[in-house]
């Protein structure tokens, strides 16, 4: 042979060694990988807890690529549904999540005054929200927390009522432009509870401000728009993926527009909340909380009152029916000033503006969706339909167009049954997380929850639970009739969450609900375009049909 035929073997033969040599590595890789993935504590904890396989590297990361909102709610019903089981685990890439369905085990998390910290997936939120009650933790939550939970108080709920009721007319001349058409009451019920929230939260109506008003309620609803979507595409996650896009971009303007409104209200308000002081106005602020200042004990004992107990039944009934005076209707960001110049409080005007911007958030997407969801169900079932119909007949007789009053919202107790098996079989929520800082031993299983783990209660899954629901899948409010919910577990039903950390804004957001839906029943029939069992859902921060929440509206004789 010559010497270049020589050459020519050598470096064939080199070709297929370098391949083999680089599988060889990866395989070595590969098995190290996974030994030192099963030889983790966490890992080792839960062998027990049944879930899909996870593959080297990227656990189950795969079980969602490219699956849309929709996709991954059908996937993740699938797994649930195949493994049969209360207790699942899965994991994104060495990242350990369980999932626990059994209300004996989600009372130990969310029963819990340790388990309170959310998980990082809600570091997403930051830009807009800062450090927020939803996404705050330690100390800065609990006292956030015990400055704003009054200003959710049934005194000042009340006072809103006339606002409710103005925003419900605006509703129907909208929708009577519609009426007889095909039409997705998402859209409306979207923009009225940004409206509602305007001016419940900050003070501020959309002719308001040259117009700044409905920009920022477009904006909210854009940002809503842009957090979904990260939501779901994972791979938007990570910041430094992110920053890169052109949704970055948007943010940025509809952050700069949002805060700057915020900021310019709180300036404003400040200045009206020192001329009422110098006026010598009482503080309806300082009635909401009384004349004592809740200590931590007196905070625990309204939590387990109010929390865990109480809004199953009618949450509302603790509120005296006297009229609170023009003078007194102010906005949570007046109650929030307020509060912060009361003795032994402390909020800053950024955590004004980072608690307004949460309310703004937490109490839009949540409410517009669960209106929505109540809407379409009442269009299936006429039979419902009618009942609440009956109900409101007796409530307000011959004067069926008069403003709805907090009274009558009080005798709404049929309705009150329709919302909340609206909001079991539909819950806007359709899942929270909490991370856990301490190993959780469950109840219903012998395994442990390792310290650092993420864990998912989801409200969708708890509320079809087959030991819990007799019939789990058919919409009955006389799931909610007083003697069945006294004999079910509490923790089977938690649409706002429950315990400590639950849904601060749950009074206000029935409240609106109930004005909100017998606004649209006095004054039409409502016929769904479809049957429930074809509602398709996608699992998405919010819950929302992705067929859209098509009905038809006509004229109530
Ligand atoms: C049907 C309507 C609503 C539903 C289903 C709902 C549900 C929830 C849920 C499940 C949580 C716990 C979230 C978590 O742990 O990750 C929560 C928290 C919260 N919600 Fe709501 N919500 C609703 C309406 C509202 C409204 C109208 C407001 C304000 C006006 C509001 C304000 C808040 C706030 C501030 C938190 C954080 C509480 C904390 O962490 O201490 N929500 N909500």
């Amino acid at each position: 042979m010559t010497e270049t035929a020589t050459e020519l073997v050598d470096s064939t033969s080199l070709i297929p060694n370098l391949y083999l040599i680089l599988l060889l590595g990866i395989a070595t890789i590969l098995v190290i990988y996974q030994f030192w993935f099963y030889s983790l504590r966490q890992v080792r904890l839960v062998t027990k807890i049944p879930g899909p396989t996870p593959i080297p590297i990227l656990g189950n990361a795969l079980e969602a690529l490219g699956k849309n909102p929709v996709g991954m709610m059908q996937k993740a019903l699938h797994i649930y549904k195949d493994f049969k089981s209360d207790t699942l685990k899965f994991y994104l890439g060495p990242k350990l999540y369980i999932g626990i369905t059994n209300p004996n085990d989600i009372e130990l998390i969310l029963g819990s005054h340790v388990h309170l910290e959310k998980s990082w997936e809600y570091a997403l939120f930051e830009p807009w929200l800062g450090e927020g009650l939803l996404i705050s933790k330690g100390e800065k939550w609990r006292t956030h927390r015990k400055m704003i939970a009054p200003t959710f108080h049934s005194a000042i709920l009340k006072s809103f009522m006339p606002i409710f009721n103005k925003n419900a007319e605006n509703l129907i001349q909208q929708l009577e432009l519609v009426k007889g058409n095909i039409l997705d009451v998402h859209d409306y019920m979207s923009g009225t509870t940004v409206d509602i929230l305007l001016e419940t939260a900050m003070g501020v109506t959309k002719s308001h401000e040259d117009n700044t008003g409905f920009e920022y309620a477009k904006a909210v609803m854009d940002m809503c728009h842009i957090l979904h979507q990260r939501h779901y595409k994972f791979w938007l996650r990570p910041f430094f993926i992110f920053k890169w896009t052109k949704m970055a971009l948007e943010q940025v303007k509809l952050l700069e527009l949002i805060h700057s409104l915020t900021r310019k209200v709180i300036k404003r308000k400040k200045q009206d909340y020192f001329a009422r002081v110098a006026k010598g106005e009482s503080s309806l602020y300082k009635e909401a909380i009384g004349d004592k200042s809740l200590n931590d004990e007196k905070l625990n004992l309204e939590n387990e009152k109010t929390e865990n107990y109480k809004y199953i039944r009618d949450d509302l009934e603790d509120i005296e029916e006297n009229d609170v005076g023009e003078k007194k209707r102010l906005a949570f960001l007046d109650f929030m000033i307020e509060a912060s110049h009361t003795a032994g409080n402390k909020l800053s005007d950024e955590e004004i503006k980072e608690e307004v911007d949460t309310i703004m958030f937490e109490g839009h997407d949540t409410t517009a969706a669960g209106s929505s969801f109540v809407l379409s169900l009442l269009g299936v079932h006429q039979d419902i339909q009618n009942n609440c119909v009956a109900e409101l007949k007796t409530i307000f007789q011959n004067d069926w167009t008069r403003p709805i009053t907090f009274v009558d919202t009080l005798q709404m107790k049929y309705l009150e049954r329709v919302i909340m098996e609206s909001l079991r079989l539909f819950p806007p929520v359709p899942l929270i997380t909490r991370k856990v800082n301490e190993d959780v031993k469950l109840v219903t299983t012998d395994a442990v929850i390792p310290a650092g783990t993420t864990v998912i209660m989801s409200q969708y899954a708890t509320h079809r639970h087959p030991e819990f629901w007799p019939n789990p899948e058919v919409f009955d409010p006389d799931n909610f009739l007083p003697e069945r919910c006294q004999e079910r577990h509490y923790y089977a039903y938690f649409p706002f969450s429950a315990g400590p950390r639950s849904c601060v804004g749950r009074k206000y957001a029935m409240l609106k609900l109930k004005v909100i839906i017998a606004s649209v029943l006095r004054k039409y029939v409502i016929f769904s375009t479809k049957d429930e069992s074809e509602f398709r859902l996608q699992g998405d921060i919010i819950l929302k049909r992705a067929d859209g929440f098509c009905m038809r509206l006509e004229d109530r004789c």
